[in-house]
């Protein structure tokens, strides 16, 4: 089958005829390959029992982005926050920032395997699996969301994964969002703040994601907090774009004085280290338990470090007498391409696999490079008209228009919402009204003490009489 033929069943597979069927049985399949969770066994398992089965395409594929540089356009936008940047819409993507910072929910089911270990050091290493794979999703993912407006929120509630979200774009000049997650069953809640601070390098755009990331596991009376690592986008000038992530990652776990150190690394000259991430767990002694490694893009494993220092030693060794003239990286002065060099990673024997990436939707290309859970993220389900509140970003008539591929007025309708937001703040400004949150309040996180965003309750009561009209 070529490619247009798989994606036009992607296409009509929205409906509930056979291609479609075929289709997410297909990614279910390619999902399952490995047995290392029970996301998806439980997912096809449920669906026979007739729950919710989530779109995996998008209504219409991407527009496709005119080779103008888009530098012209970010110069001007040297020294702004994210908020205040406005792009040609072909730029974006169809989902809104509170939409793609739930993506760090996609792998939740190793959240519900912390819960079931008994010993902090392994629940460690699911914690640490689930920081690296809340991340994995930014693969490639160089369209930029949608500035949420003020006000606006975006729930996310998956009965099958034992969990549901709530967030608010709780700020706008700065741009913060917070966002809290809790666990069905009452065993975790998960949640944090972000504002996306951005640095422009010339040739490439680097988001620092600040505020912190709290992991509750209540039942051990439990608390880590940590803060996502770097996110780069490079050839903004020249050559298409790629993304990095880099950096340290510290995961705290505040009962016991356990540690977990992530270092994302840099690609580096040569494109060897590209993706790469390794670290290590240790107790507040400062024993080291365990290391971790492997790729963000791809799958972590964790060894005794004792064999993982003897393999390095070997590995060495062996690289001394190589050499790989095809790893290196050919320079250009214009361009900063993505390394070419994508082997995978290899295990160490003795390892235990910690999380593996699902294979993304044949037709991902097409449609920003999604994954099968971001394709589902702006979806209108049934029966969500009556119990969403009408700030839920499902309801931007912008994002609505842009993901069925009317770009013309997916443009207008940003244009307007954006004129709308604007006037109420001179309204308020003129009535001196200061701008209240809905559903979180500002604070400080109880395990670091740096400043946050605090969930105080409610939203699942579903009321909402009082909420503002953004849209
Ligand atoms: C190249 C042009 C069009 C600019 C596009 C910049 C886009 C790709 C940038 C701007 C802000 C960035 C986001 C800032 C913060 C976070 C939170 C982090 O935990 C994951 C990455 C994520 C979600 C970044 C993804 C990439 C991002 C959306």
């Amino acid at each position: 089958m070529s490619n247009d033929d798989e994606f036009y069943d992607a296409v009509t597979g929205l409906d509930s005829d056979e291609s479609s069927e075929s289709m997410s049985e297909a990614s279910f399949k390619e999902a399952t390959g490995m047995d290392y969770g029970s996301q998806t066994k439980n997912g096809s398992i449920r669906r026979e029992n007739g729950t919710k089965k989530h779109r995996t395409a998008l209504p219409a594929p991407m527009f496709p982005r005119n080779s103008v540089s888009i530098w012209g356009i970010l110069k001007k936008c040297i020294g702004l926050e994210l908020s205040k940047i406005t792009m040609p819409i072909a730029f974006n993507e169809p989902l809104s920032f509170l939409q793609r910072i739930s993506e760090y929910m996609e792998h939740t089911y190793l959240l519900n395997k912390a819960c079931t270990l008994p010993d902090s050091i392994q629940r460690m290493q699911a914690v640490a699996a689930f920081a690296v794979s809340a991340v994995a999703s930014q693969w490639d993912r160089t369209g930029k969301p949608f500035n949420p407006l003020l006000g606006e929120t975006y729930e996310l509630t998956r009965e099958d994964q034992g969990y549901r979200l709530v967030s608010e774009q709780v700020s706008h000049h700065p741009p913060v969002s917070a966002f809290h997650a809790e666990s069905l069953a009452g065993d975790f809640v998960f949640h944090g703040s972000i504002y996306p601070k951005l640095k422009f390098w010339g040739k490439s755009v680097e988001a620092e994601p600040k505020g912190t990331i709290t992991m509750e596991l209540l039942k051990f009376n439990e608390a880590y907090t940590w803060s996502n690592p770097f996110c780069c986008v490079h050839n903004i000038i020249l050559g298409s774009l790629w993304i990095e992530q880099y950096g340290t990652v510290e995961i705290i776990n505040h009962s016991t004085g356990d540690k977990c150190v992530l270092n994302f690394k840099p690609c580096g000259m040569f494109g060897k280290e590209l993706h790469r991430v390794e670290g290590y767990i240790q107790d507040k002694s400062k024993r080291k338990h365990c290391v971790i490694y492997g790729k963000w893009t791809e799958c972590m494993w964790s060894v005794d470090p004792q064999t993982f220092e003897n393999h390095r030693k070997n590995e060495k060794k062996g690289e001394s007498r190589k050499h790989r003239p095809e790893e290196e990286r050919k320079e250009n002065d214009d361009s900063d391409d993505m390394p070419e060099s994508q082997d995978t990673v290899s295990v160490i024997p003795g390892s235990t696999l910690l999380w593996r990436i699902a294979s993304r939707p044949t037709h991902s290309t097409t449609m920003y490079n999604f994954t099968s859970f971001a394709m589902s993220l702006n979806e209108m389900e049934p029966g969500m008209e009556a119990t969403l509140p009408p700030t839920d970003g499902r309801l931007r008539p912008d994002i609505r228009a842009m993901e069925n591929g009317l770009m013309d007025e997916a443009s207008r309708e940003k244009e307007r919402l954006e004129q709308k937001q604007r006037e109420s703040r001179k309204e308020r400004a003129k009535s001196q009204e200061e701008w209240s949150t809905r559903w979180f309040q500002q604070g400080n996180n109880p395990f670091t003490g740096s400043p946050d965003w605090l969930y105080t309750g409610g939203y699942f009561n579903r009321n909402y009489a009082t909420l503002p009209n953004i849209y």
